[in-house]
């Protein structure tokens, strides 16, 4: 239940970013190939050197520790990284969630014994989902979520990153090409041009 504002956030690419989501708000960022997306979110994550300030509600990232700033702002990258050997030993137990959000992806809970070796592209794209909602984060940060998928499962991703924002009213910047996915879930749509973020105008 948190809203998102950037104020002067820069990296090396972009010029000074101002934005504001409300809580529960949905923002798409799109833009060319090479334009800064990725950067923008790792920026906001805190995961790369920047200037400029960001706030959960009424607070700074710079009032507190990165590691809480990096749980309360989850951010989904375009490849994933898994550490231990099988699925259930990166997901915790004990998120009551759980169960649901893996069947709502098409995984059983024998999903939880796998190696991470047999993964495909696509099923380490939707696992790795569940494990950032596992962390309950108040803001995502999703870096082409679907981008991989077959459009079954294109639909059960969007769905289940639908229902999250809404029951945790979080809010969401989604990096996607697709321009049917943006008008579909119905968000605000940003574009990067010359290392501007600004309003994407579909006139
Ligand atoms: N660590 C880094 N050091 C130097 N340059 C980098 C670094 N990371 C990314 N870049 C460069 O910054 C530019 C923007 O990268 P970024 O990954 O944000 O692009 P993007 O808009 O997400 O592109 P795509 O749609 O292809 O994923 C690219 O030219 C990339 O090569």
């Amino acid at each position: 239940m948190a809203s998102l504002r950037l104020s002067g956030l820069r990296h090396r690419l972009l010029e000074p970013v101002e934005l504001s989501l409300e809580s529960g708000e949905l923002a798409f960022v799109s833009g060319p190939s090479g334009s800064g997306k990725s950067l923008l979110l790792r920026a906001i994550a805190d995961l790369d050197p920047h200037e400029g300030e960001a706030w959960i509600g009424d607070q700074a990232r710079s009032s507190m520790p990165a590691p809480v700033w990096r749980r309360r702002v989850g951010f989904l990258p375009a490849e994933s990284f898994w550490w231990a050997d099988r699925v259930g030993e990166h997901l915790p137990p004990a998120e009551p969630a759980l169960k649901d959000w893996l069947e709502r992806l098409g995984f059983g809970p024998e999903t939880l014994d796998w190696s991470i070796a047999r993964l495909s592209t696509g099923e380490r794209q939707r696992l790795s989902l569940v494990r950032l909602l596992a962390q309950r984060p108040e803001v995502l940060l999703l870096d082409e979520p679907t981008a991989n998928l077959d459009p079954n499962n294109r639909d059960r991703v969007e769905s289940l990153i639908e229902g999250y924002r809404q029951d945790a009213s979080a809010s969401l910047l989604w990096v996607s090409h697709d321009p049917d996915q943006r008008r579909r879930l119905d968000g605000r749509s940003l574009l990067i041009r010359d290392g501007r973020l600004e309003p994407e105008s579909w006139a």
